[in-house]
């Protein structure tokens, strides 16, 4: 069977879904969903899954991305490859807080492969850091 990959993200103002698209490209094979269109009762589906989300508040989830995460922690995904890529903006206190979030509770429940966070519109600057990132889940 295939390797497949599901991207999931959240985006509010485009620069997540930005990201996610780029790091789509990167992973052609990948399916790339907005996190209010991912059934997660599909996750046994897939090898890996790669999450995306802005931070909101001081350093924290949206409340879409949080009750998506609040959902994926009681899932049994011990052998899921995951990792956590997010935009933020350096001037706040915690910069992609939301991506730390996410990384602690992967690292616990999952195969967690790999972070990324990136300063509000990805730029082309970023396609280097884009390629190590998407490196780790091409099989
Ligand atoms: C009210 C508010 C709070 C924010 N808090 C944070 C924060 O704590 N840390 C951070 O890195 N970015 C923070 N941001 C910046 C956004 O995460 C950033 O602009 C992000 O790229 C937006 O992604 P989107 O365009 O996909 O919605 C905040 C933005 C707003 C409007």
């Amino acid at each position: 069977m295939n390797y497949r990959i599901a991207i999931v993200y959240h985006s509010a103002g485009g620069n997540t879904k930005a990201l996610a698209e780029a790091i789509g490209s990167l992973l052609p094979e990948a399916e790339l969903y907005r996190m209010s269109e991912f059934d997660l009762r599909t996750l046994p589906n897939y090898d890996a899954l790669i999450v995306g989300t802005y931070t909101w508040g001081n350093g924290e989830l949206p409340a879409k991305s949080a009750a998506f995460y609040e959902q994926l922690e009681q899932l049994p995904i011990a052998s899921l490859k995951t990792g956590v890529f997010g935009t933020g903006e350096t001037n706040y206190n915690h910069f992609c807080g939301a991506v730390d979030h996410f990384r602690d509770m992967l690292f616990a429940k999952s195969q967690l492969l790999v972070t990324l966070k990136i300063e509000q519109m990805y730029q082309d600057s970023d396609l280097s850091r884009l390629q190590k990132f998407t490196s780790l889940f091409q099989n």
